[in-house]
Formats: structure tokens, sequence, C-alpha cells
């Protein structure tokens, strides 16, 4: 039975043989019948790791199953792929951030109408993910006005909020007001090696550690559903205090399509938080982590962007103190255009590391 609020119908009567919960996806997709299509590239290649051509984003992380009106769950996506609950969990075996914010965005987006697209979201990571059982995602309608709508989302494991995630909608306006900053000039995707064929490269230089080869190849066989490219990335070996700026190409793995907005800002809440936080620890090469998590992570929706296409990840951190650290992102479309911002803040419990090389 299709979720109604308020006597209109949200989602479209399930077809024969449908089930409620790939109902759910399509209404965050333009339509299913969309064909697998050969890389963005147009190479007619197949993605990088021989999978799906559909990612996996789409088809399982952020295809949640309705429960009630209003009340989610990722149970589904366990289901039908996955051995584990959840599709990628960090070494930190705490739920990925990402996962979590972009599911949340998926819940609060089911219960909007079609025609109003997400502008920004503002989350607190209140507890560690659990990676070994589902989460529920119960939606709150705070309001819904003529052209903005507010939603409240908490995310549950164990009877208890893990994440707290507010987003708001707003219809499309335009307006004679607008300005953004330049794009920065860095090389294009095809002039550059992806985080895979670079460490690749480094595991074989015949002089690498035992230990870094192992940390290498636990890196490499990790099924992250992010494509990325670094820009300048540090050698690997270079023990040196380096800018809290990086910058990195980045896209979903496999193919999502035109879809719907709403898709793709959701895929992008999952990709901001990859590789985000560790930008505030580039200057401070000589401390080891002993534990690093995200507090909160806001985005804004600028411009309308295929997150499975390159985008420039423009990532900074201003500041570090007080065991916390603050990193600002940008997100640009190959055109120029500036897509999506995003902001964190992450707490970090350090201790001097060894002087090891990595030689
Ligand atoms: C590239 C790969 C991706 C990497 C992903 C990185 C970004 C992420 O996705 S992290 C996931 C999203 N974020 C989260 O899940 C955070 C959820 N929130 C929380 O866990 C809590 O609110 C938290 C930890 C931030 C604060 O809670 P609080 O009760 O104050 O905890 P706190 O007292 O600081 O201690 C937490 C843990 O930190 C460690 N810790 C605390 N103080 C110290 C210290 N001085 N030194 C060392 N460790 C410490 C301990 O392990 C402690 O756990 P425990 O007490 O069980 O031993």
């Amino acid at each position: 039975m299709a979720a109604s609020s308020g006597g209109k119908k949200l989602l479209p009567e399930p077809s024969k043989g449908t089930s409620a919960a790939s109902a759910h996806s399509s209404i965050l997709r333009k339509s299913s019948s969309e064909k697998p299509v050969t890389e963005a590239t147009g190479s007619g290649s197949k993605s990088s790791r021989n999978e799906d051509l559909h990612s996996v984003l789409v088809t399982s992380v952020l295809n949640l199953e309705r429960l009630d009106l209003d009340l989610y769950s990722n149970e589904h996506s366990n289901r039908c792929t996955f051995t584990g609950t959840h599709h990628w969990v960090p070494r930190s075996r705490m739920l990925f951030g990402g996962q979590i914010v972009g599911q949340a965005l998926v819940a609060a987006a089911m219960s909007v109408s079609e025609n109003i697209y997400a502008h920004s979201l503002h989350c607190y990571f209140v507890r560690a993910g659990d990676p070994k059982v589902p989460v529920l995602y119960q939606v709150d309608r705070i309001r819904d006005g003529k052209s903005f709508s507010v939603r409240s989302v908490k995310a549950i494991q164990h009877g208890n909020p893990i994440l707290i995630c507010q987003s708001s909608f707003q219809r499309k306006m335009e307006s004679p007001i607008h300005h953004q900053f330049t794009m920065p000039v860095v090389p294009s995707p095809n002039e550059l090696l992806t985080q895979e064929e670079l460490i690749q490269k480094y595991l074989r230089d015949p002089a690498l550690t035992e230990k870094y080869k192992v940390g290498l190849t636990k890196l490499l066989a990790e099924e992250v559903p992010i494509e990325i490219k670094p820009i300048n990335p540090p050698e690997y070996y270079r023990r040196v205090a380096l800018e809290s700026k990086q910058h990195f190409w980045v896209r979903a793995r496999g193919y999502i399509g035109e879809g719907n907005m709403k898709l793709h800002c959701c895929v992008a809440a999952y990709i901001s938080d990859y590789s985000f936080l560790r930008t505030a620890l580039l200057p401070h090469f000589q401390y080891k982590v002993k534990f690093m998590a995200s507090l909160d992570h806001s985005m804004w929706f600028h411009a309308p962007f295929r997150s499975d296409e390159w985008m420039l990840y423009e990532c900074e951190s201003p500041w570090a103190g007080s065991c916390r650290g603050l990193v600002q992102g940008r997100l640009w479309k190959q055109d120029g255009v500036l897509a999506v911002s995003c902001a964190q803040e992450g707490v970090f419990y350090v201790k001097p590391s060894a002087a090891e090389s990595k030689l």
C-alpha cells in the first residue's frame, strides 16, 4: 500500500510483483527502465571492477525499505546483496558516516513532494553505528511552507539515535542574485590515476616495507562504492607536514543516469564524507590516530549535478584544536559550476607515531 500524506499519494503504487522496497527506490529514480550504459567516459569499457554497471549506491545502499509511513530501514539492502548488513564499513568498524547521512536524506526525500529539491542538511553523529545490525530511519515532518519544506530524521539502532539530521527542501526558484567562486585549475580526470592504480604503483616498489604492503593491500581490497583520482598525492613514503588542503576527482562507482536530483544529492551525501576528515590531519604526520570520528556534517546543494560523473572535491581544513578539526569542501562540476558545499567537524585522539620510514 503506497504511503500517503494528507491524502496525496507520495509513492507510486508498487506494480504487480514489485516489492514495496523497490517501489521506493523508483521514487528517487526518474524511471527504473533506464538501461545500464558503458562508463561516462564513453569508452565502452566496463567499470573498473567488472561490477554490475548500475551503481550499488542506488541499487542497494540507498535503497531503503518502507516499514510504515515515515519509517524506513536499510535491512532490505542486507538481504539482496551483501553478507553483512551494510555494503562497506571502514576499518574503524563504525558505520561510515556518509552512508547514514545519505540514507537519512533518502528517508526525508520520500516524505516531500516530487517538485521540491534538497538544498541543505545539517547532522550530528551522536553514537557510533553498529555494523552488525540494520538502521531504522524515522522522519518527522517539521513544516511544509509554500516554497520550503523542513524534515528531521533520526537514524536509530538498538533503540537509540546514532544520527540526527535536519534537511530542507525548496521549490525551483529563479533569482537575479547569483555568484560563485572560480573553480581551481587542476589536471583533468583523464590525466590522473585512480586511487587503485596509485596503490598498485606503490605496491610495485621493491623497497616498500611489509607493513605498508599489508596496509595498502587491505585498502585495495575494500569495496568502496566510490571512485577517486587524487591530485598531487603525497609520495606515500614522505613523512612531511603537508598543507591542510587536498583536491581529488570523485564519483559514484557505476552508472546512475540523469535520474532525479534528490537521488544524486543522496549519493553526494555518501561521497562527501569519504576521505574528507583526513584533510585536517595532513599537517600532523608526526602523530598516529588512536580514535577519529566525524561529529557533524553539513551540506548545501547549489546546482544540478550528476554524482556518477567526475566532480572535483576541493577540501581544506582552516583549523584544528581541542581534539577537534574543522574541514570544508566544495564539489565542482567539470564545467566549473559549484554544485555542493560541505563542512564537518571531527574528533581526533592521537599519540606520537614512531618515526619509521615506509621504505
Ligand atoms: C577513509 C575511511 C572513512 C573514515 C570515516 C571517518 C568519518 C566517519 O565516518 S566516522 C563515523 C561517523 N561518526 C560517528 O560515528 C561518531 C558517533 N559519535 C560518537 O561516537 C560519540 O558521540 C563521540 C565518540 C564522538 C563522543 O562521545 P563521548 O561519549 O563523549 O565519547 P568520548 O568520551 O570522547 O570517548 C569516545 C572514545 O574515544 C576514545 N577516547 C576518548 N578519550 C580519549 C583520549 N583522551 N585518548 C584516546 N582515546 C580516547 C575512547 O575509545 C572512547 O571510547 P570508550 O570510552 O568506549 O573507550
